[in-house]
């Protein structure tokens, strides 16, 4: 894991990063800037945090620099690799290989057992899961007693933990979480947070979350806040209150 990071001038290695990213949909006078002229490193074995208000450009910032979505202008890397050099073909391929996701809809496959949910992108991808890694996932998400249950027979908490194990299996260099938690209650929330928090302390997992929830967001070591698609703070160990606080002098 984590063995095509590059440094950054400071020294931390970057799993990923966006440099001087622009992302306008639309043309002439409809045209918007989703993204303008962005430029963040994602420090590996860290948790990151995105934040801003409806429309400030998260969604677009998370699914460019994962490669989901192409830029305007502007570079994004994952490691050393330049993703807007990448053919779709190379870049399916990286995504299948380098990186991981948790969406707000767990996104299971209904007929298989946990297990099989959990080991399937290594399925798919030809690879058989490291074992001794995948039984410290296992235990890591508590998911022990519950493998052999299909979707429909575990909780909606249980599922996501599922959704973070299967993003944890295949050793990612990082994982992509959008909302994880927007479908859960708090109780499920705060242990889904504490297992992803857990992923980076123990495992060196690098994890970059959008979320709209400032206890959510304070789950991460620092939390980036985004308005009108630009980067305009960076607060660094969150906590709840001084992430609202400073939320508070974005005047919204
Ligand atoms: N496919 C698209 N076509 C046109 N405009 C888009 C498209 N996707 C996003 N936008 C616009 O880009 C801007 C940023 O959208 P984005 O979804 O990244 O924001 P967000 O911060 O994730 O919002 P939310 O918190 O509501 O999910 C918004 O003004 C949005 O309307």
């Amino acid at each position: 894991m984590l063995t095509s990071t590059s440094p950054t001038t400071t020294g931390t290695p970057t799993a990923a990063r966006a440099v001087d990213a622009t992302k306008v949909y639309g043309s002439g006078e409809g045209a918007v800037a989703a993204l303008d002229h962005v430029s963040i490193d994602f420090e590996a074995g860290r948790f990151t945090a995105i934040m801003g208000p409806s429309g400030s450009g998260k969604s677009t910032l998370m699914h460019t620099v994962a490669g989901l979505d192409d830029l305007t202008s502007g570079q994004v890397f994952i490691g050393d690799i330049d993703l807007t050099t990448l053919k779709d073909r190379a870049l399916t391929a990286l995504r299948r290989d380098r990186i991981g996701f948790i969406f707000q809809a767990f996104n299971l496959v209904p007929t298989l057992t946990a297990l099989e949910n959990i080991t399937l992108p290594a399925s798919l991808a030809g690879r058989t899961p490291d074992t001794g890694w995948l039984q410290q996932v296992i235990d890591t998400v508590g998911l022990r007693p519950r493998l052999s249950h299909r979707p429909s027979e575990l909780s909606g908490g249980q599922q996501q933990r599922v959704a973070v194990a299967r993003a944890l299996a295949g050793q990612p260099e990082i994982i992509f979480a959008d909302e994880p938690t927007g479908n859960l209650d708090s109780r499920s929330s705060s242990e889904i947070l504490t297992f992803m928090r857990q992923a980076v302390r123990d495992l060196g997992q690098t994890i970059v979350m959008v979320t709209h929830d400032p206890v959510a967001a304070s789950y991460a070591d620092r939390v980036v806040v985004l308005a009108d698609g630009r980067i305009v703070d960076s607060i660094d160990d969150p906590t709840p209150d001084a992430i609202l606080d400073r939320m508070k002098h974005l005047g919204r």
